[in-house]
């Protein structure tokens, strides 16, 4: 592989998302929720939370299963105390997932961790509903691979990472003063005793990013990245099947059009509509 990933300037990426949260929370008034996993996303994400709007209104929860290593839970709370968040609560999600097992009676262990990251989904939201805004922690790598749950960590009101690569959040990570153990931790969702991320997806982020870097910020083909690149072919098409079948994540669902005007349509030209 012949090329890396070129760097923003991370002092203006930071000042950047941290302007645009202040703003974007300054408006609904609502303190941020969001789920501490001991991981770089979730890290990054709180760093940001907690600069732009004071940690006192950052409300973090760490949601550990069976398959949450003892270490991710202390990582967390490690992350929480540093960055001065002092409300924090640790739910055990496994009752709540044995008691899904209980009634899919489903041995498929991807379909298992999915319910998984719905049952957070669920309590971040019932957290939230009060005072709150449930904060995503997807960076785009993993929302261009489709590597979440659709409903799940898929599902929140806003993404302050969600436009940067994964590789770039760790640098980011690094950049903010998050301990290093952390921002350099193995990606994993932890959805089954030993997940790792990578393993799962057959390739590297770091490789991946070249790839997703070079697709959508440079407009190459994919067979000149193979060509110019060097990166292994069969990698690059395992990256471009998974765009293509996670599609259906990324987008506002489809509905049978009857009328002139869907719901969806008209609030997005609400603004001018009903002044
Ligand atoms: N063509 C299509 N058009 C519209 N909808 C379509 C569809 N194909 C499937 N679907 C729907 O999508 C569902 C499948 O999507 P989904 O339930 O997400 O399931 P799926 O994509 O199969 O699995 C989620 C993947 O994300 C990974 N993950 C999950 C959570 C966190 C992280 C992380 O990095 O932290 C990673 C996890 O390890 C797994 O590989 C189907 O059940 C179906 O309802
Ligand atoms: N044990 C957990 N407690 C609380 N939230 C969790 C837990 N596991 C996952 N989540 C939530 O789901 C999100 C998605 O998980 P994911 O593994 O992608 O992120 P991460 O752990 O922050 O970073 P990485 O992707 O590098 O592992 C987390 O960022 C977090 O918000
Ligand atoms: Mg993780």
């Amino acid at each position: 592989m012949r090329m890396k990933l070129p760097e923003p300037d991370w002092d203006s990426v930071r000042k950047r998302i941290v302007g645009w949260l202040k703003d974007f929370f300054q408006r609904t008034g609502r303190v941020a929720v969001i789920g501490l996993s001991g991981g770089v996303d979730s890290a990054v994400t709180a760093a940001l939370l907690s600069e732009a709007l004071g940690p006192e209104r950052v409300r973090a929860l760490i949601l550990p299963s069976a398959s949450t290593p003892e270490k991710d839970v202390e990582d967390a709370k490690r992350v929480a105390r540093l960055l001065g968040i002092e409300d924090v609560r640790v739910i055990d999600v496994e009752p709540a997932l044995r008691a899904f097992d209980d009634l899919l009676k489903v041995d498929d262990r991807v379909v298992r961790g999915n319910t998984l990251a719905r049952i957070r989904m669920t309590i971040l939201y019932a957290v939230a509903h009060k005072d709150g805004i449930v904060v995503g922690t997807g960076d785009k790598s993993e929302f261009l691979l489709g590597y979440f749950t659709k409903c799940g960590d898929g599902c929140a009101d806003v993404f302050p990472i969600g436009d940067l690569y994964k590789t770039w959040v760790r640098k980011l990570a690094l950049h903010m003063g998050l301990p290093e153990d952390v921002a350099l931790k193995p990606s994993s969702p932890r959805l089954w005793p030993g997940h790792l991320a990578e393993e799962e997806l057959g390739f590297s982020y770091e490789v991946a990013d070249v790839v997703l870097y070079n697709l959508v910020e440079n407009g190459m083909r994919p067979q000149e990245i193979v060509e110019r690149l060097g990166v292994d072919k069969e990698i690059v098409d395992r990256i471009i099947q998974r765009i293509k079948l996670n599609k259906h994540k990324l987008i506002t669902p489809p509905i049978v059009k009857v009328t002139r005007r869907t719901a969806f349509e008209f609030v997005e030209e609400a603004d001018a509509l009903l002044t």
